[in-house]
């Protein structure tokens, strides 16, 4: 057995242990196999946890293929312990082009899915730009962030969306864990793993205070961070206020920053105007989807010399000696910076439970839902959220019959005399 196959299957088992929804899941659905017949595609960081939703689709029935939703975020040793399984068959590479990327999701998209669940709406876009042959044969997307949703409401708006989409990143059990505690543990746990450096002391500026800027910026302040926030909304930026964050525009942040660290779901949020202030030695990484939040091509353009200063960091010299460095390119720090893992694994099993309920109700129910960007039912979230609640051991209250009659009313004289 390679080595790398010896560690995928490693990886596996560990994400494994530590998703007990999933494998609650899994034990019904290998019984029910309500997937039977059907080709779900799922488009995303093909890592462990990644792996423990192919498994479980694979159980439930579905012929499963993969790819990667992002040139650097893929695992090779866990894409050979996929691929060694029946009823998956997967294309992901670690560390590739744009154009290599492009090449496995058509290999993926020959496989006909009848379903797609994707990460920033990648495989989907791919699909309705490049396969409409396959379009009348898919019964729909679940869509698992923000930055995805967004893109699946502007084909919407175009009029290129055929099919049902559900906004999965949407749901309160995926973004109130996922882009909250998953995106600001791993992101910092990342950026602090690559540089080696503290944070304690220092000026961390966090761009968008959004879900995944609130987890970021917060677990900084709980390490020691003094924490800046930039945004463009004003309620946002109101509520970085209130919760005690300095909250600053870039041009000014930029001066005083020792980390950067973008979580918007834009483009250019760090710029030229916004290097050329900054301090020598400041260290920029993104933990937004694409990597156009940090202006690469301006930080190459004002550098007169450029080397790798470590694994996962390039240095850009500036003319006046000041040195900038940049994490894994730009791209998502929690999964493409080289010892990367992406979210912990209990975030991970919710959000892939909430991808794997959201498909097994768009199939039942898919003929009766419009072409268009749909919320996922309220019902399927908080059947997730009492798996795992169950899991955990915990128990909640249960509301008496007067407390739900008392919560239905609207008359004075029932709400305070039900009787
Ligand atoms: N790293 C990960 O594993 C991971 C996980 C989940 C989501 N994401 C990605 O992170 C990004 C943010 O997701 P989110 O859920 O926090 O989105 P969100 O919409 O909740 O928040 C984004 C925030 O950024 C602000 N913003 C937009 N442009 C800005 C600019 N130029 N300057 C400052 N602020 C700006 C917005 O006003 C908003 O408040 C998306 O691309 C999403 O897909 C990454």
């Amino acid at each position: 057995m390679s080595a790398d196959l010896a560690t995928g299957r490693q990886k596996l088992a560990w994400a494994r242990a530590h998703m007990p929804v999933h494998n609650a899941l899994r034990e019904r659905l290998s019984k029910e196999r309500p997937l039977a017949g059907e080709c779900i595609a799922v488009c995303s960081h093909i890592e462990a946890k990644t792996g423990v939703l192919l498994e479980t689709l694979a159980r439930a029935g579905a012929s499963v293929v993969f790819t990667g939703s992002e040139p650097g975020s893929s695992q090779d040793d866990v894409v050979a312990a996929l691929n060694e399984q029946d009823g998956i068959t997967g294309y992901a590479e670690r560390g590739i082009s744009e154009e290599r990327l492009a090449e496995l999701h058509s290999q993926a998209l020959v496989h006909a899915p009848t379903m797609i669940l994707d990460d920033a709406a990648e495989l989907t876009a791919r699909m309705v730009n490049e396969r409409p042959d396959l379009l009348s044969g898919v019964k729909g997307v679940c869509e698992q962030t923000t930055t995805g949703v967004q893109r699946i409401q502007a084909m919407l708006g175009d009029g290129a969306l055929s099919f049902p989409a559900y906004a999965v990143n949407h749901t309160p059990m995926k973004h109130e864990f996922d882009n909250i505690h998953g995106t600001g543990e791993s992101a910092l746990t990342n950026l602090l793993l690559t540089t080696n450096l503290l944070l304690a002391g220092k000026q961390v500026v966090v761009a968008g205070y959004g879900d995944c800027g609130v987890g970021v910026a917060h677990k900084a302040r709980a390490l020691g961070a003094q924490v800046t926030i930039t945004e463009i909304e004003p309620r946002a930026a109101l509520r970085a206020h209130m919760n005690g964050f300095a909250v600053l525009p870039m041009l000014e942040a930029a001066a005083i920053g020792d980390f950067f660290i973008t979580v918007t779901g834009n483009r250019d949020v760090i710029r030229r105007e916004h290097i050329e202030r900054m301090q020598d030695g400041a260290i920029l990484a993104n933990a937004g989807h694409f990597n156009v939040e940090i202006n690469s091509a301006d930080l190459a353009d004002l550098a007169v010399a450029r080397r790798q200063a470590r694994p996962g960091i390039e240095a850009f010299e500036l003319a006046d000696g000041r040195q900038i460095n940049l994490v894994c390119e730009g791209r998502l720090v929690n999964l493409a910076a080289p010892t990367a893992m992406g979210h912990p694994a209990e975030v991970m099993d919710q959000t892939f439970a909430m991808q794997l309920m959201a498909a097994l109700h768009l199939f039942t129910n898919h003929s009766s839902l419009k072409p268009g960007v749909h919320p996922v039912p309220d019902d399927v979230d908080r059947q997730v959220a009492e798996i795992k609640l169950e899991t955990l051991g915990i128990q909640t209250d249960q509301l008496t019959t007067e407390q739900q009659r008392f919560l239905d009313s609207w008359r004075a004289s029932d709400l305070l005399d039900p009787d």
